[in-house]
């Protein structure tokens, strides 16, 4: 192998060329308010991340996710890859409706018949075929001409089309492929029977305004482009694949290729989420629009981060963890006055809850006052500034400060149970076999010292517990998710339970750490519970972040 560096640019004319065609190119702008599709490959490209690959009952249950989502166009593998890849995608075209069902197919008759086969049972059904078009990856990868790759081209186009109506021919490696043979590929394929023209970014070396420029000279110069609907595939080698698909739609492409979460060879693919929520917030600006249910957004991703085991990165636009949290004083008061001050989309509109203000080091008087509130201390300046002081104290020391960690600080060392419902006493049975149910009986200390005793059944020991507890402080939780993790090591290891809630509109954690994990699950209940008593007794009702206009 060679040492010296790849040429990797393709010819020098490519990017040279395509200005000076747009200025000959007399073509329309696309229609305002146009519709985009959406082509999901999170189940074929998106597969092919290293880490990624999935079952075929996890692909079957992500394809109904993508179909709820509005997804158009769903690519549920390359059938001849494996008989496993076939089953999984016969699977999906027996069950999943709403969206059309592609399979991917080289320029090969058993590959297009593999493909064929596997979408037999689906409602509406797109064959997609591809062949390399660059120079470097005909001479290199195909050892193919020019004629070559077009009459392998348009054999895979009329062959699928034997098969189904609905044929996509892509171009793999369009953007280092000179612009003169890319038209003439195009209307080839056209000519054959294509319906879509995907024009993908394999390698992601593209730019913003040579793409668009792209588009525009191919809508102006593929023979009959109007029989066909243009699209782009952008990879993210540059982290510009959601930024050129955008461009892409400028230049006229009316389908976008993209995965949730942005998986996909290599760096990946354009992220869905990314590109409908820039579409939807810009949609002055960009006049296309998609039909996809933005509020479910964050529960696909999350469902895709659960069957990979790929985790999202903290700062992702839109799905990240932070996407909608705000960490620095001058933010939250900002936030707190309206949130348009530094949030250019509703996260509710994407699947969030809602903004989160967290307390570190970086916050301000501002955010502690009205994280205060919202616990039920309704503090004086002077009061306020003292505990100010020992919260940056504590926010030095620690990354984040919780809601217990400012009970604390207001009421003084003793834990925050110890204002409200203590436990003292706890038994649970759970319930193998047949005649017996999972019950819980709990004893508890009240805030005036006397002592309140319950039980209860549940569908397990948690749930038992749980419903014990909300008897003897008759405070009822909707419990949004529960968690146990071992703290420590060892057949003595001190397990933590973590308990999210919804009351009241609001969204509360508790946690608890205890060698038992159901006594640890009932702590982290009752911080909860305590801190919504404590609350409902102090009115007026918490300040809440000022709605955007
Ligand atoms: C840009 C993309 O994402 S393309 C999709 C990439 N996805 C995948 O490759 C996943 C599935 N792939 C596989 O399981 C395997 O590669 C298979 C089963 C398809 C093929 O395996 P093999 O027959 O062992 O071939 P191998 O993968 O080593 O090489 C690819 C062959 O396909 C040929 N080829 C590549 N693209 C095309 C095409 N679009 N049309 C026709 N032939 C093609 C190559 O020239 C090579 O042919 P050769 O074996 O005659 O040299
Ligand atoms: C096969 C095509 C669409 C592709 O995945 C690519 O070129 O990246």
């Amino acid at each position: 192998m060679s040492t010296s560096e790849p040429d990797v640019s393709g010819p020098a004319h490519v990017t040279r060329d395509c200005p000076a065609s747009i200025a000959d190119a007399a073509i329309a702008p696309p229609a305002p308010g146009e519709h985009v599709r959406i082509f999901d490959t999170s189940l074929r490209d998106g597969e092919q991340s290293p880490g990624c690959s999935m079952t075929a009952p996890q692909k079957l249950r992500f394809a109904h996710a993508l179909s709820e989502l509005g997804v158009d166009v769903i690519e549920v593998g390359f059938p001849a890859s494996s008989v496993a890849e076939i089953d999984a995608g016969r699977a999906i075209a027996r069950e999943v409706r709403g969206s059309t069902l592609a399979a991917l197919a080289r320029c090969h008759a058993g590959d297009i018949e593999a493909a064929a086969r596997t979408l037999d049972a689906a409602r509406a059904a797109r064959l997609h075929v591809f062949i390399s078009t660059s120079p470097l990856h005909r001479e290199h990868k195909l050892g193919l001409s020019r004629e070559q790759v077009i009459e392998r081209a348009v054999m895979g186009v009329e062959l699928a089309r034997r098969h189904f109506d609905d044929v996509e021919f892509s171009a793999e490696d369009a953007l280092r492929t000179e612009p003169d043979f890319l038209a003439e590929i195009c209307g080839a394929a056209v000519a054959a029977g294509a319906t879509t023209l995907n024009i993908p970014d394999t390698v992601g070396y593209t730019t913003p305004a040579e793409i668009r420029a792209l588009f525009e000279y191919l809508r102006a110069n593929v023979r009959d482009a109007h029989r066909a609907v243009f699209s782009a595939h952008c990879h993210d080698d540059l982290g510009l694949a959601v930024a050129n698909s955008l461009a892409a739609i400028e230049g006229g492409a009316r389908q976008v290729e993209c995965t949730i979460n942005g998986i996909g060879e290599r760096a990946g693919n354009c992220a869905l989420e990314e590109l409908v929520m820039a579409l939807n917030v810009r949609s002055g600006y960009f006049d296309a629009r998609t039909r996809i249910d933005t509020r479910r957004l964050l529960p696909t991703s999350r469902l895709l981060s659960r069957i990979t085991g790929m985790q999202v990165q903290r700062n992702k636009a839109i799905v990240g963890q932070n996407a909608f949290a705000h960490e620095s004083g001058i933010h939250q008061h900002g936030m707190l006055k309206h949130r348009g001050t530094y949030e250019i989309m509703r996260p509710e509109d994407v699947g969030w809850v809602q903004s989160q203000i967290v307390l570190g080091r970086h916050s301000g008087r501002a955010a502690l006052s009205d994280r205060l509130q919202s616990l039920g201390f309704a503090l004086d300046e002077a009061r306020l500034n003292q505990v100010f002081a020992g919260f940056k104290t504590l926010a030095e020391k620690k990354r984040e400060v919780f809601d217990a960690d400012l009970e604390a600080l207001v009421l003084g060392t003793d834990a925050p149970t110890l204002h409200g419902h203590r436990l003292l006493h706890l038994h649970v049975s759970t319930g193998v076999g047949d005649d017996s149910l999972p019950t819980a009986s709990v004893r508890l200390l009240d805030a005036d010292g006397g002592q309140v005793s319950e039980a209860a059944v549940g569908d397990g020991p948690v749930h038992a517990l749980f419903a014990a507890l909300a008897r003897a402080t008759g405070i009822a939780l909707h419990i949004d998710s529960y968690q146990v993790s071992s703290v420590t090591t060892g057949d003595d290891a001190q397990g933590q339970a973590s308990v999210t809630a919804r009351v009241d509109g609001a969204e509360l954690s508790g946690s608890g750490t205890s060698t038992d994990i159901l006594e640890a699950s009932a702590h982290a209940w009752l911080e909860i519970a305590n801190r919504v008593s404590r609350t409902r007794a102090a009115a007026p009702s918490p300040q809440r972040i000022a709605a955007t206009a």
